[in-house]
C-alpha cells in the first residue's frame, strides 16, 4: 500500500545543510496501523509530510497505492491528498466554523453538492461521537472533542490513508486512550491505512501493528509491535519501552536488594500472551527448590496480546541459572540477569 524507498531529506538553511530524514525505506500494508516513534529532532514530521506530498524527498521515492507522490504534479498532488489526508497535534480547525462546517470544508472544496454534504457530515458527526454538537464552534468543544472533528474532517473525502502527526500529544491520558480506540473503530470499519508519528510509546503498544523507531533522521529499528517491547535491540528502543513499562522504582531500589540479599541474583522474566497468566516461573522455581524473593511485576497489552515481566531475587548457581534458563526458554518465558 506504501513504499517508502530510501528517502532523504535535506533542509538547505543558510548556515548548514540539515539532514532530517536519511535514507528511509519502510512499507506498510493495507488495513495497517503503523507508528513511527522517536525523539524530538529525529524526523517523525518531516518524514510524515513526505507521505502526502507536503514536503518532497530529496533523493527516493515515495509510493502511495499506484502512485509516486515523489514526482506527482501540484494538481494531482492536492487531487491525492484527499486519498491520503492528515491529522495533527494542534487540530488545525477553522475557528470561526461550526463542528458540522468544519467537517463539511473539504467537501465544499472538492466540490460536492450540498444535500450530499449534509449527508456525509451527519454520517461522520455520528461516527466520531460528536451527535448534539454540530452548531458548537471549536472554543465550546474539550481537547478530545476537536481531535474528533478533526478526525471526522480528514475522513469527509473517503480516505484510503490517515495520516496522524502527533494527533493525541496535546491531550489527556484518558481522552488520548479514547481518540486511539475511535483510530482502531474507524480502521476497522473503513479500512483504513493509518500511519501515525508519536514520542509516546503507549500509543504505539496501544493500538499500532508494527512501528519504526527513529532517531536523527534514520529507522534504527523496525517490526511487530510485540516484538519491539518484548525484544527492543537498539538503546532507544530500549528507553522508549522503559519508560512505558515506568519500572524507575524498582531500578532504585535494586541496591537495596542487593544490600538485603547480598549472594541473589536480580533476574527478569519476560512472558508473552497466554503463557503471561501460566503458573511457569512458580512450577520452575519449585523443581530446583529455590528460594525467590518477587521484586515487582508488570502486564501489559499490546492490541491484541498481553506481554509482561517480573523482577525476582533469587539465590542461585551459574549452573542451576543455565539450566533454568533452558527450561523456561522452552516454555517462552525469557530470562535476564541484571547488571551486579
Ligand atoms: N523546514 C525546515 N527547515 C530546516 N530544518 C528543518 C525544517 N524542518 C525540520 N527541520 C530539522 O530537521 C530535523 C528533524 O525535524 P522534525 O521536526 O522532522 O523532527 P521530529 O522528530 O518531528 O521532532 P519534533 O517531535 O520535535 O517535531 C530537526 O533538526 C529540525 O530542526
Amino acid at each position: 500500500m506504501i513504499d517508502i524507498r530510501n528517502v532523504t531529506k535535506i533542509f538547505k538553511t543558510k548556515s548548514a545543510d540539515i539532514q532530517a530524514v536519511d535514507d528511509v525505506s519502510m512499507n506498510v500494508s493495507q488495513g495497517e496501523i503503523f507508528g513511527v516513534i522517536g525523539y524530538s529532532g529525529a524526523g517523525k514530521s518531516t518524514l510524515i509530510r513526505l507521505f502526502n506530498g507536503l514536503e518532497m524527498p530529496s533523493s527516493g521515492d515515495v509510493v502511495i497505492g499506484e502512485d509516486v507522490i515523489s514526482s506527482m504534479s501540484k494538481p494531482a498532488l492536492r487531487k491525492k491528498r484527499q486519498k491520503v489526508s492528515m491529522i495533527f497535534q494542534h487540530f488545525n480547525l477553522l475557528w470561526s466554523r461550526t463542528v458540522a462546517e468544519n467537517i463539511s470544508f473539504p467537501l465544499e472544496i472538492a466540490g460536492v453538492p450540498k444535500k450530499e454534504r449534509q449527508k456525509k457530515v451527519k454520517e461522520l458527526v455520528e461516527l466520531v461521537g460528536l451527535s448534539g454538537r454540530e452548531d458548537n464552534y471549536p472554543s465550546q468543544l474539550s481537547g478530545g472533542q476537536k481531535q474528533r472533528v478533526g478526525i471526522a474532517r480528514a475522513l469527509s473525502n473517503e480516505p484510503k490513508v490517515l495520516l496522524c502527526d502527533e494527533a493525541t500529544s496535546a491531550l489527556d491520558p484518558e481522552t488520548t486512550d479514547e481518540v486511539l480506540d475511535l483510530l482502531v473503530k474507524i480502521r476497522d470499519e473503513m479500512n483504513l491505512t493509518i500511519v501515525l508519528i508519536t514520542h509516546e510509546m503507549h500509543v504505539i503498544r496501544k493500538i499500532c501493528d508494527r512501528a519504526a523507531v527513529m532517531e536523527n533522521g534514520r529507522v534504527v529499528e523496525t517490526g511487530p509491535v510485540l516484538k519491539l517491547f518484548q525484544n527492543p535491540e537498539h538503546s532507544v528502543t530500549k528507553r522508549f519501552v522503559k519508560d512505558d513499562i515506568n519500572d524507575e522504582e524498582t531500578a532504585l531500589s535494586f541496591d537495596e536488594v542487593r544490600e538485603l540479599f547480598p549472594t541473589s541474583k536480580i533476574l527478569k522474566f519476560g512472558f508473552v500472551g497466554s503463557q503471561s497468566k501460566a503458573p511457569i516461573v512458580s512450577q520452575v522455581v519449585k523443581k530446583y527448590d529455590l528460594d525467590l524473593n518477587i521484586l515487582s511485576g508488570n502486564i501489559k497489552r499490546t492490541n491484541n496480546e498481553s506481554y509482561g515481566h517480573l523482577f525476582v531475587a533469587i539465590d542461585v548457581d551459574d549452573g542451576t541459572l543455565q539450566r533454568l534458563k533452558a527450561e523456561l526458554a522452552d516454555h517462552d518465558v525469557t530470562v535476564e540477569v541484571e547488571d551486579q
